[in-house]
């Protein structure tokens, strides 16, 4: 923690302000507050388009910062990128593995891209891909890695800057129930191990009940109601009162309401498939 820089304010790994960006007219990101606690998952939840993948561009660096303020750790992502690059592994929606190489070449690449000490990097490398259980494929090429194994492929990406939050936008879309699981058990050994922060965008709410321990609905740019699964259902069956349990999927649907199916959104599986496989292949 000592070579850090500014310790992060309250025991918060990521604080947002006020974040808003605009494509033109579209204001994709429209006053965004939020704090996530250090050490904690914290899924960030919404339909499509509600500005998540914006969001988290933003606190990466990818996007500037043109309104409001993000701090990751005590470091400001508008004035102190680098220092903000060096604190955060990012797993983005599209493919970021490269079918031509092998996997630990893959890994290795990053490795350089995100500044790994020259000496320390073959032990980083291997690190990071026995954490990811690839350690047996990684000197075949990524074209023959199944679905499930490049997205693993991309964890081991992101975690071998040994980052302090990791970033990871829809981690399982596309993956089948079992590689969904593995997926998780990678990311919550890792944390277990590390004590880094985890913020995730999901679009299977099954998956955020289970493994985040807060989770925000956004919607149009905005946080529109936060708080742990629990919380949140149990405030939804006392206002309904009529016995019922509700789901994860309910509470956001009666936070978003009629506006999820005029954007045509949905909180369920949208049934959107990043062919991983098949992409790499
Ligand atoms: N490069 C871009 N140019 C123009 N508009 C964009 C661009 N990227 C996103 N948008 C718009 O910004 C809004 C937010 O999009 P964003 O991708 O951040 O949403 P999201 O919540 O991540 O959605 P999804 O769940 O589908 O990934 C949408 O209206 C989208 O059409």
């Amino acid at each position: 923690m000592s070579d850090d820089g500014p310790i992060a304010e309250g025991g918060a790994a990521l604080v947002c302000n006020g974040l808003a960006y605009s494509f033109g007219e579209t204001r994709a990101v429209d006053g965004l507050d939020l704090s996530v606690t250090a050490g904690e998952v914290f899924g960030l939840l919404g339909p499509n388009g509600a500005g998540k993948t914006t969001a988290i561009r933003c606190i990466t660096t990818l996007l500037p910062v043109p309104a409001g303020m993000v701090r990751v750790l005590g470091h400001d992502a508008a004035r102190e990128r680098m220092a903000v690059r060096r604190l955060l592994g990012y797993v983005p929606q599209q493919l970021s593995a490269d079918a031509a190489l092998t996997g630990r070449e893959n890994v290795a690449l990053f490795a350089r891209v995100f500044d790994v000490a020259r000496r320390e990097r073959a032990d980083r490398v291997a690190q990071a891909l026995e954490a990811v259980d690839l350690t047996e494929a990684a000197d075949r090429m990524a074209s023959t890695y199944s679905g499930g194994m490049v997205r693993r492929l991309e964890l081991a990406q992101a975690l071998v800057s040994a980052p302090r939050l990791l970033m990871l936008d829809e981690p399982t879309i596309g993956l089948d129930p079992i590689a969904r699981t593995s997926v998780w058990d990678h990311i919550n050994a890792v944390r277990a191990a590390t004590g880094m922060t985890v913020l995730v965008t999901t679009h299977y709410m099954d998956e955020a009940d289970q493994y985040c321990g807060r989770v925000a609905l956004m919607h149009r740019g905005r946080i529109r109601a936060l708080g742990t699964p629990e919380a949140l259902k149990a405030d939804l069956r006392d206002r309904r009162g009529d016995g019922a349990k509700p789901t994860l999927e309910d509470v956001f649907r009666d936070v978003a309401g009629s506006g999820l199916d005029a954007q045509g959104g949905e909180f369920r599986d949208v049934r959107r498939t990043r062919r991983t496989a098949s992409r790499v292949g």
